[in-house]
């Protein structure tokens, strides 16, 4: 049964190119809590045909254990869109991610096919164009009235298109990012970040984790298994942030607390928001508890 639990740990979120069975074995035993079985960009045209093949078939094993798993479709405006989607309903996957979504009538679209077919499955956007930067919270929106689970930012076609320079600080997209991510709040989405290319590099990932961490994002997508343990550590919730949690939850349980909204903890002024926050961080911890106990 595809999965579209929003507290799931998302931390790490790998693609792979379909053509690529080695890489899709490979993935069967790696630590990641999302594989993204890529049949758009990372495949070739003349091997798309063959690589959807590979991929429903690599689905439809069920030997990915408890990783989520994500179809990446060619659009549905393209010439393979139709058919991905068609095949990678029969195999399914949790969910479907949808490539260089711009308008909230695409996420529909692909909806229609979810419920024509009786799909359980989840939809999930690719913010990677200008336009849906300039759409997002219609895009974001539609959640309300469809399967839409979250929002995925490509850096890489962002950069293409915006004709903007990555630099390490990723000065051009931070208005992208911070968009991206307060429509997927808005509306109760996940939201993952962008890739970081160079492979070869752990300090400059664990730095872009850092920063699409304090921005607030779930997870971050990734291209490399070398790249999986930094995003596993930097966007799971730190321990003195879960212990810190787990005395404020404590606290409001005081019988002398109950009925108030704001109390003192430790010499800090904590409100029912900040209850609120605990105990999401601390189920988010569990969860990850559960993942690593396998
Ligand atoms: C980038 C790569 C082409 C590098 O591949 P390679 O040269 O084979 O790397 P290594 O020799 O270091 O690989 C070591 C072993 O790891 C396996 N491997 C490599 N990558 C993956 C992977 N992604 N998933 C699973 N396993 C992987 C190799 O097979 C080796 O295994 P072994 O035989 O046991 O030694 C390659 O990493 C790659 O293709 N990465 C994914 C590229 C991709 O999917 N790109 C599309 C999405 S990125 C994007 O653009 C997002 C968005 O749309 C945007 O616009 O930003
Ligand atoms: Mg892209």
């Amino acid at each position: 049964m595809p999965t579209t639990d929003k507290l799931r740990p998302r931390r790490s979120c790998l693609y792979m190119p379909g053509a690529n069975a080695r890489a899709l074995e490979k993935a069967q035993s790696l630590p990641a809590d999302m594989l993204v079985f890529d049949l758009e960009d990372a495949v070739a045209p003349d091997a798309k045909v063959e690589a959807r093949e590979t991929v429903a078939e690599a689905v439809r094993s069920r030997a990915y254990g408890q990783r989520e798993l994500l179809v990446r479709i060619n659009a549905l405006e393209s010439p393979w869109g139709r058919a991905d989607m068609d095949a990678a309903l029969q195999a399914a996957p949790d969910g479907i991610l949808l490539p260089k979504v711009s308008t909230a009538a695409q996420v529909r679209a692909a909806d229609q096919l979810l419920k024509a077919a009786d799909s359980q499955a989840g939809l999930w956007a690719m913010i990677e164009t200008p336009l849906a930067i300039l759409n997002i919270r219609e895009i974001a929106a539609t959640a309300q009235e469809t399967r839409l689970l979250g929002l995925v930012v490509g850096t890489n076609d962002l950069a293409k298109e915006l004709q903007a320079v990555t630099d390490p600080s990723r000065s051009a997209f931070q208005v992208h990012l911070a968009l991206t991510l307060a429509a997927a709040r808005a509306f109760g989405l996940v939201a993952i970040d962008g890739v970081f290319n160079d492979f070869r590099d752990p300090e400059g990932l664990a730095a872009a984790c850092e920063q699409g961490r304090l921005l607030g994002f779930d997870g971050k997508s990734l291209i490399h298994p070398a790249q999986l343990e930094t995003a596993n550590r930097v966007f799971a919730p730190e321990p003195g942030a879960v212990a810190q949690a787990q005395i404020i939850v404590e606290a409001f349980a005081l019988e002398e607390n109950q009925g108030k909204g704001v109390i003192q903890v430790n010499g800090k002024m904590v409100e029912l928001l900040h209850l609120e926050q605990a105990q999401q961080l601390l189920a988010i911890a569990r969860a990850i508890e559960a993942v690593n106990a396998g």
